[in-house]
């Protein structure tokens, strides 16, 4: 085998060279060693095919050392860089900053990878041999000591099968716990090179990861993606790429691996267009937020639906139907009638007074206003300076017309009539009365609050539905309002007039900005290629730096407050859930259409939840579509999939069976209480019954809305500080769960309250409860004191 040989085929085929991956340490070459650091010497071999345990430790002591010597090295700029202190031209300054949080980028990256940082190697039948781990690391004189996970040539170690073997002779895995090696796991592809009495194992890594505990926080599967994975997260980037899969299959993990390889792949396009992850909720979102970060990513944007429209947190939306017409489409249109209904001309003419002259005001000026104002094409409250423009102008001529006869030809200075015509109050409420400044906020708030306003501006909607639309202005927003809060703001515009004149100045100090961070980006080149940290700096960033005069605002801090930032790629998971509505404005964020949907058309469970993924994304991108399919069910035991499928089909529900990988050791229970009062205890009860059962985990209730407040307080009185509450305390190990919060979760236990309440909720839509039934690991109790729904 060659060392040499790995080395030189790694660093050519590192990504394309005009979109060269580098963040990654794909090609991290070496600082100068500090002296007191003993480098992995060049002489470190790579261990032989046969390497024992003992030389894989000895390997990857090396990997070790090496990344601790990039990070010291990293310190060490960073400490020279901000020694330099605040000094010299804003330029300088900015300068300076966009080094110091370069480095720091790279050092929590470093730090981010430490854990289980190399997990697998192959050899090749050519002979090489190739590590593979979270980030690519190279020595000081450039060889390659480990390659990115998502390095084209790391791909075959999870594509390569004894079938069509892609020249790999046999991949291990390296079973690490933190820094330490535990154990070694061989797949040994090639048949003719396994002795007699050799073991060949395939699925110990696989298996060990999902027997792990549940931690509340999904983990990275990087070290043991399977093909059909793989596949799918090294998917092209262009175009709508559906992932269909079962509970369990692996679509959010794939997602978010997904991520982190477009990122790698196309790191110069998507690090300053950025790449946004949207998720159903915030106990979701906190559930996932780990994940991207152990894989060296930090700079995408998560975001719920509630958050969609930034500036506003918004609620539940609290009734199925509302959330239903709210989805629909048809509110591009009554948003639009309802910006254009803001704008009218006066019945009759109509005087006003500046200054004690008496004028009229004619429908025919206020026409020639609005049309002025409409044909600069701009956003409602943009285009209303125009209109203000005009109007004022024709109301002072006509009041110097008046002047000038009074006074009888005396040319007195009239320069000051425009602005005494602005500030007359006639004439503020005349052109309020015509066009209206109107926040999206207000707009919404009418909307549901004047029955007649919405009558004329939706008038395809009946009585009934507006009458379920009606809301008290002051009200709070819902996850459905979001769209529609951003359709009106994307046709209303920026409200303050000096905005538009204030983001040209921007744009143009930007442009001579950026032109300046090229210069000293291409200056410093040379100095960040020795460090092979090249990637890591940006003219954007150093632009972004001296625009916010030394307040760090990265292209994904920026992209997650701006409701106007495009996208390069936008991953959506519980994608089934989203209504047109939703998907609309997402389309809006990224014009490229470059989107990963991942989600289960059989788990849907909203009421604007997708039937088929062709009909969610015809009205945006016609049939232009990809669908992938996962078919292996990764998180539930064989028993309890087989008990959730089997009611999922005598609801009506249509699923494709999946395969299993959990065996399960733990056989379903179902209880059953006398009446709906012993249901709260009776679970209580059962957590406890799970906790013994398992020996340890995280036990979810998943129950009715209508139970789940007493629940919580008879589960806290019970086991006090145990229990988790809401976003980011999936740490604990009791939670109680609605089944919509559920949704995307897994634990190691699970008690299902009242099936058949659950199912009621959800308008006997069999998706919830299908989803509630495949959230465990390890086992599954029912508690009920109605009949059970069909199927148990
Ligand atoms: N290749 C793999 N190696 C190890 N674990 C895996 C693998 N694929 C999936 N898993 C694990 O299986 C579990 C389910 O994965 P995930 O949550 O991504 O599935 P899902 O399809 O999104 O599920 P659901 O639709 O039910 O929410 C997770 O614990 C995940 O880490």
């Amino acid at each position: 085998m060659s060392e040499s040989k790995t080395t030189a085929a790694a660093a050519s085929q590192n990504g394309p060279s005009q979109d060269r991956p580098v963040q990654n340490g794909s090609s991290n070459d070496g600082p100068s060693p500090a002296p007191h650091n003993s480098a992995p010497s060049e002489a470190t071999p790579l261990p032989a095919i046969d390497a024992g345990i003992d030389q894989e430790r000895e390997y990857v002591a090396a990997l070790y050392r090496r990344l601790d010597q990039l990070r010291e090295e990293n310190h060490r700029q960073l400490a020279k860089v901000r020694a330099t202190g605040a000094v010299g031209t804003m330029q300088n300054i900015s300068e300076r900053d966009a080094f110091a949080t370069m480095y720091e980028d790279r050092l929590a990256q470093l730090s981010a990878v430490d854990d289980r940082l190399v997990f697998g190697r192959l050899d090749l039948d050519n002979g090489d041999c190739r590590y593979i781990g979270r980030i690519g690391l190279t020595s000081e004189a450039r060889q390659r000591l480990m390659l990115d996970w998502r390095a084209p040539e790391a791909g075959v170690f999870y594509q390569a099968t004894a079938f069509d073997r892609h020249g790999v002779r046999r991949r291990r895995h390296l079973l690490l716990k933190r820094r330490s090696v535990q154990g070694l796991e061989d797949e040994v592809l090639d048949a003719t090179v396994l002795d007699e009495g050799t073991e060949n194992h395939g699925d110990g890594a696989l298996l060990a990861a999902l027997k792990a505990r549940r931690t509340g926080q999904m983990g990275d599967i990087v070290a043991t993606i399977q093909s059909e994975q793989d596949g799918i997260i090294r998917a092209d980037r262009s175009g709508v790429l559906v992932v269909q899969g079962g509970p369990g299959t692996g679509k959010t993990a794939v997602a978010l691996h997904r991520a982190a390889y477009l990122l790698y792949a196309h790191r110069e396009r998507l690090k300053s267009a950025g790449v946004l992850i949207v998720g159903p909720n915030s106990t979701f979102m906190s559930y996932i937020e780990r994940v991207l970060p152990s894989l060296g990513e930090t700079g995408v944007v998560m975001s719920s639906l509630a958050d969609l429209y930034p500036g506003v947190r918004s609620v539940e939306e609290p009734d199925p139907q509302v959330a239903e017409l709210k989805g629909r489409l048809d509110w591009v249109q009554i948003i639009g009638e309802a910006v254009a209904h803001r704008r009218r001309n006066i019945p009759q003419p109509r005087e006003v007074v500046v200054e004690g002259v008496k004028v009229t005001v004619t429908p025919k000026m206020v026409k020639r206003g609005i049309d002025r104002a409409k044909a600069t094409g701009k956003a409602y409250n943009e285009a209303r300076s125009t209109f203000v423009k005009v109007m004022v102008k024709e109301i002072a001529e006509k009041v110097e017309r008046v002047l000038q006869q009074r006074s009888a030809g005396n040319d007195a200075d009239r320069s000051y009539l425009a602005e005494d015509v602005r500030q007359s109050r006639d004439v503020r409420v005349l052109l309020n009365l015509c066009w209206m400044p109107r926040t999206p906020q207000a707009l919404l708030e009418d909307l549901f609050a004047k029955p007649d306003y919405l009558a004329d501006v939706a008038p395809g909607l009946t009585a009934a539905e507006r009458q379920l639309l009606r809301r008290e202005p002051g009200s709070a927003f819902t996850v459905a309002d979001a769209p529609l809060l951003d359709e009106a703001a994307e046709l209303l515009g920026e409200l303050d007039e000096s905005a538009g004149r204030d983001e040209a100045r921007r744009k143009h100090t930007r442009e001579k900005d950026l032109e300046n961070a090229r210069k000293a980006v291409e200056n410093a080149a040379p100095q960040l290629e020795e460090m092979g940290i090249e990637g890591f700096l940006d003219a954007e960033a150093i632009a972004d730096l001296n625009a916010d005069r030394g307040v760090r605002m990265t292209a994904s801090e920026r992209a997650g407050v701006d409701r106007t930032w495009t996208y390069g790629h936008i991953v959506v998971d519980e994608a089934q859930e989203l209504s047109p509505m939703q998907w609309h404005v997402l389309m809006r964020r990224c014009p490229l259409k470059s989107f990963t949907a991942v989600g289960d058309i059989a788990q849907g469970s909203s009421a604007s939840a997708a039937r088929s993924w062709e009909a969610a994304f015809a009205p945006f991108v016609g049939d232009r579509l990809r669908v992938e399919e996962l078919t292996v069910n990764y998180r539930t035991p064989r028993n309890i999939v087989q008990l959730a499928e089997q009611v999922a089909a005598a609801n009506g529900l249509e699923i494709t069976s999946l395969r299993t990988v959990r065996e399960g050791d733990h056989e379903p229970i179902i209880e059953h209480c006398d009446d709906a009062a012993a249901l709260v205890p009776a679970a209580t009860e059962a957590v406890a019954a799970e906790h013994s059962r398992l020996g340890e985990g995280i036990i979810a209730v998943i129950a009715p809305v209508t139970e789940i407040g007493a629940l919580r307080r008879s589960l806290q009185e019970t086991f006090g500080k145990r229990v988790g509450t809401g976003a980011g305390s999936m740490t604990q190990d009791v939670v109680a769960l609605t089944a919509d919060e559920a949704k995307g979760l897994e634990f190691d236990g699970v008690v299902l309250v009242e099936p058949a309440g659950l199912l009621q909720e959800a308008g006997g839509r069999v998706g919830s409860l299908y989803v509630a039934m495949t959230r465990s690991t390890q086992s599954l109790r029912v508690i009920t004191s109605r009949s059970l729904p069909a199927g148990f």
